[in-house]
């Protein structure tokens, strides 16, 4: 089958069982959300997903191919980019500079040498121009505002050409005019092909960008379908609520 199937994850932090036996199909070429109160197990579950931690049980697979408990890199290497809740950007690096770092992981001394590709210095500035801060290009990323350095984040999860991406709250601290720009790009993005899964406290954004809704509640999903069914649950209600 295409694309994310996640079956029976389970990770505990202790006593906590932060994701508890949660099975999840996401559609392929579309962009889904995953909502649900904090503490839900929403990033847990990414975390998971994009090898960043180990899970306790359970299977991720994608186009089939299993995946469980893969290294950051590998599953990187399979297709699956990912965004982080809190915006990670080397601060005293130039926009250009950290996507040529995004480009090679582990190795900032070598993604900054003299001899760096210039397919890569390219490929850098065309991904600076669509997300559209090229003319921030030679600003270090510690001066950029938090939307920009979140656009900056983005091209530089795009640098790896991915073909699912996980996005962790990309409207988080963002003002109104970026949330609408990083919406657009959203949908251009999954228009070229791209499936985005994406963890968002903002239902605005949530019920105007995507085409399904998964909803978790203590760590499993409680709820799934298009953005207005699920909006009409009860018992997505109730978890809202803290029933
Ligand atoms: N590294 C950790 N160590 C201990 N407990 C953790 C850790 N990470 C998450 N937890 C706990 O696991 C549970 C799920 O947290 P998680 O951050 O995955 O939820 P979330 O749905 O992403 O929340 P939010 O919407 O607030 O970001 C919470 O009870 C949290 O305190």
């Amino acid at each position: 089958m295409k694309g994310l199937r996640v079956a029976g994850l389970t990770k505990s932090f202790g006593g906590v069982r932060a994701v508890d036996d949660a099975s999840v199909t996401f559609q392929h070429g579309r962009i889904n959300a995953l909502i649900g109160p904090n503490g839900s197990g929403k990033t847990t579950f990414f975390n998971c997903v994009t090898g960043m931690v180990k899970p306790d049980a359970g299977i991720v697979t994608y186009h089939d191919r299993d995946i469980t408990g893969r290294g950051a890199h590998k599953i990187a290497h399979e297709g699956i980019g990912r965004s982080f809740q809190l915006c990670r950007v080397f601060p005293r690096l130039t926009a250009v500079e950290n996507l040529l770092a995004a480009v090679r992981p582990g190795s900032i001394v070598r993604a900054l040498a003299p001899a760096r590709l210039k397919s890569d210095v390219d490929r850098a500035l065309e991904l600076l121009t669509r997300v559209g801060i090229e003319h921030l290009a030679d600003v270090e990323a510690r001066d950029l505002s938090y939307g920009q350095q979140k656009l900056l984040e983005l091209a530089g999860v795009l640098m790896a050409d991915p073909e699912t991406i996980l996005l962790d709250e990309p409207a988080g601290g963002v003002n109104p005019a970026l949330i609408e720009r990083i919406g657009v790009l959203v949908r251009e993005l999954n228009a070229e092909g791209r499936t985005f899964l994406i963890v968002e406290h903002n239902m605005d954004v949530v019920m105007s960008l995507s085409d399904h809704v998964v909803v978790f509640d203590r760590g499993r999903p409680i709820a799934e379908g298009p953005p207005d069914v699920v909006r009409a649950d009860p018992l997505v209600l109730a978890a809202y609520l803290g029933g």
